[in-house]
């Protein structure tokens, strides 16, 4: 099994380039299977998850031609089947998104249940409630969801909290729906634009992606178009904190500095200076320690949860005592043990982290638990003195693209080893 061996104590120095982002590529590529003809995706990134996504669609019968940039054609023209199965929705929760468009397009969907996942239950009872309120007759059983509506049809929906596979579902499967559809307390993520952007350039007729309540119009059918995934938030944020966790100057490119207010103040409020252009990202640390930052998640345009892993490294290194709070999932302080071996300072209280920032990490061989509490362990293994060893990283490999090529490229002394 691979994992990431990192030598600490190299400031970060460089340019570096961001790929599509993951959360907007994959309910893009889930899109596609509403449309009655070719589709044509670019930037996507290069990642385990759409690796995941594309098998998936391959399997129903979707044609998907991919070339060296791993820009996608893909028609949906000849599906046979309308099921995801449980081997492929385990690895990847984001599967959930091919339930919405199988249903409105082709009228039923046999869609294994995500299950949960290290950092919480995660139910997809929004997911059902919705699409049972546009006429959808849905049975789960036997650890599926199935699904079955000859046409959708438009109705108010009121969302109890806000979710962002949820909201992209029900925006899916509106989109072919009789009459409209409003989502009321939908989710303002950029994602969920980018999607928008896509179903719109299809011939969908939605109004109001980016705030909190969507007007969607159902027409009869959607039609390919081309579409360019936008940069991904989190990916930017991650390679920022490296930098000033560092105490580096990074410059990031082919991102959008407009999706990371959130995350862009609290490293200015941690010491860096940063300067932005349309598509570029600049950070300087001047050669210091960060200051410690308190981090409060909720959903866009807040602190994103996925950068809150991120935050925790940095203030383990941080000069000054910090408090995260995490509200949006009951389990995601995994990598606060971890850390912890690395020789942070913390005390958990429900979903209150209090951090008491170190002068000095020592490396130890560490196991990530997720996505972003690898990406965490990363980073602290950047600034840890001596060689640590990251265990697990497939799950690092579902959400960055050659991470460790990334930051070698930056100066990092990181490589990916077989043990
Ligand atoms: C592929 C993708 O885009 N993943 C992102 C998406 O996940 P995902 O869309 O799964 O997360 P949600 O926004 O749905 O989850 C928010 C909260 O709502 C709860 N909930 C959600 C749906 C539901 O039917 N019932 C319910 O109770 C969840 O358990 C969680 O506590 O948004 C999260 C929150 O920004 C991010 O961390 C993930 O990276
Ligand atoms: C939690 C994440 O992804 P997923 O929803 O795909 O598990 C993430 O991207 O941090």
């Amino acid at each position: 099994m691979d994992k990431l061996l990192i030598r600490g104590g190299h400031p970060l120095h460089g340019e570096v380039r961001i790929s599509g982002a993951k959360n907007a590529a994959l309910p893009i590529l889930a899109a596609t299977l509403l449309a009655d003809s070719q589709c044509y995706i670019r930037n996507v990134p290069h990642l385990q998850d759409i690796t995941t996504m594309m098998v998936l669609l391959g399997r129903m019968g979707v044609e998907l031609v991919v070339d060296e940039k791993l820009n996608i054609e893909v028609n949906s023209n000849q599906v046979h089947s309308c099921s995801a199965p449980y081997e492929l929705v385990k690895t990847m929760r984001a599967s959930i998104l091919v339930l919405g468009p199988l249903l409105a397009r082709f009228g039923e969907a046999h869609v294994s249940l995500p299950g949960g996942c290290a950092i919480g239950a995660r139910p997809v009872n929004l997911h059902i409630k919705g699409l049972e309120a546009m006429g959808a007759s849905i049975q789960v059983e036997n650890g599926y969801i199935t699904a079955k509506a000859k046409r959708l049809r438009g109705a108010r929906l009121c969302m109890e909290l806000v979710t962002v596979t949820g909201t992209e579902n029900l925006m899916m499967a509106a989109a072919l729906a009789n009459g409209e559809t409003v989502i009321e307390n939908a989710a303002r993520e950029p994602e969920v634009v980018d999607l928008a952007r896509l179903l719109n350039a299809m011939g969908a007729k939605i109004v109001g992606a980016g705030t909190d309540t969507l007007h969607i119009q159902g027409v009869e059918t959607l039609h390919g178009a081309e579409h360019e995934v936008l940069p991904d938030r989190i990916e930017s944020g991650t390679f920022l904190v490296a930098a000033a966790i560092t105490g580096g100057k990074v410059r990031l490119h082919d991102t959008d500095p407009s999706l990371l207010d959130a995350v862009l103040f609290k490293l200015q409020e941690a010491g860096a200076t940063i300067e932005t252009g349309t598509d570029w990202i600049e950070l300087d640390m001047h050669g210091q320690r960060p200051k410690s930052v308190d981090v409060y998640t909720a959903p866009y345009p807040a602190f994103p949860t996925d950068m809150q892993a991120q935050f925790f490294a940095l203030n383990a290194i941080a000069d000054g005592v910090a408090t995260l709070r995490e509200t949006i999932f009951e389990n995601r302080f995994m990598h606060a043990l971890e850390l912890q071996r690395l020789g942070a300072r913390i005390q958990i209280e429900g979903n209150t982290a209090v951090i008491r920032g170190v002068s000095e990490l020592q490396a130890a061989p560490v196991m990530a638990t997720d996505l972003r509490a690898s990406a965490s362990l990363v980073l602290a293994g950047l600034v840890a003195k001596g060689d640590t060893l990251v265990d697990r990283i497939y799950h690092i490999d579902r959400g960055y693209e050659r991470i460790e090529e990334k930051l070698t490229l930056l100066g990092a002394d990181i490589r990916r080893v077989r043990h």
